[in-house]
């Protein structure tokens, strides 16, 4: 449906995209997860031809975006991370506001405001002035105005960041129902991993301007099949402990979190007593150890070295 091939933007001295290849098919939802400043929204820009890439091409349907934007805008919704409503009208009319800039047919805006209210949760709210709202139920009206022109692709950039877990449970289950009743094609862009990857598909992780990995949940989490990650939470987290196990052979990886120390270490070696000895050769409390299963994050740690929330 999409492809995007060696994108790049240039901003003086900032490289903000540096070659990116992605593609999204029809009926996915694709995760585009990375720190902040990873260059997600500038490369969401250049997709919806909002801005010019400095070098590549995206091209929907077979046609180049950059030459020809008119079809994709057509069929492109976009939710932007900065919200952009009137405060000093109510849901509806902000939603009555952006349908005749769409140039929407006026009888059927009426009928389309009264389904996206609804796909948002707003229906009660509809008369209410947006000044009034809290911020998911901004970000809800946000999303809504990103779908009054039945959008077949829709772009949402970072649609959950500063609202409240309730909000953000009903967006993310929105963008699951649209997915999965109106056959939607999702880019879905967060610097959470768990709303990747409880909603994605397929997910590319982005750093530094560049896409870092790519591929399904499982294919992403094998790149750290052959390793194990260690939590140890302490008492007190001491440097000699933490010192030894760096020097220690097996450990790949250290991290240190308030009390908790955590490591990678390959599949096959026994660590648990080794973990045991060190605490005990510096007199560390340990409160417990736990082998964990691979997350997005410890993949995003292992190719980066840096937390995604750094
Ligand atoms: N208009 C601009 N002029 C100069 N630099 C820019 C501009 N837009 C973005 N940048 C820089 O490009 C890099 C990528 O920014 P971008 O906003 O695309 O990242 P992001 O992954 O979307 O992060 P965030 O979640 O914080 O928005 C950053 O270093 C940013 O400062």
């Amino acid at each position: 449906m999409l492809e995007v091939t060696d994108l790049k933007k240039q901003y003086k001295q900032t490289k903000a995209v540096d070659g990116v290849n992605l593609f999204i098919e029809q009926g996915e939802i694709v995760g585009l997860l990375g720190p902040n400043g990873a260059g997600k929204s500038t490369t969401i820009s250049m997709m919806s031809s909002l801005i010019p890439p400095s070098e590549g091409d995206v091209r929907f349907l077979n046609e180049s975006v950059i030459k020809q934007p008119q079809k994709l805008r057509e069929k492109l919704g976009v939710v932007p991370q900065e919200i952009a409503l009137y405060l000093n009208l109510t849901a509806r009319e902000n939603l009555q506001f952006f349908g005749k800039i769409y140039k929407m047919d006026k009888k059927q805006l009426g009928a389309k405001i009264d389904q996206v209210l609804e796909i948002i949760g707003l229906v009660d709210k509809q008369n209410d002035l947006v000044k009034t709202f809290s911020g998911g139920m901004k970000r809800r009206l946000n999303i809504g105005v990103a779908l009054l022109h039945d959008p077949s692709l829709v772009f949402m950039d970072e649609p959950t960041v500063g609202i409240d877990p309730q909000s953000r449970n009903y967006i993310l289950d929105t963008v699951k129902r649209l997915n999965r009743e109106k056959n939607m094609t999702i880019l879905y862009t967060s610097h959470y991993m768990e709303e990747v990857e409880y909603l994605c598909d397929r997910i590319y992780i982005m750093d530094q301007g560049h896409i870092i990995a790519s591929g399904s949940k499982d294919d992403i989490k094998n790149i750290l099949s052959a390793e194990q990650t260690f939590q140890i939470e302490t008492a007190v987290v001491k440097e000699e402990f933490t010192n030894l196990l760096k020097e220690h052979p097996s450990v790949r990886q250290l991290t240190v979190q308030e009390k908790t120390v955590t490591l990678l270490v390959p599949k096959e070696v026994v660590f648990f007593q080794t973990i045991i000895e060190l605490a005990e050769q510096t007199n560390t409390e340990l409160k417990s150890v736990q082998v964990q299963k691979p997350s997005l994050e410890d993949v995003f740690l292992h190719l980066t070295g840096r937390a995604l929330r750094d």
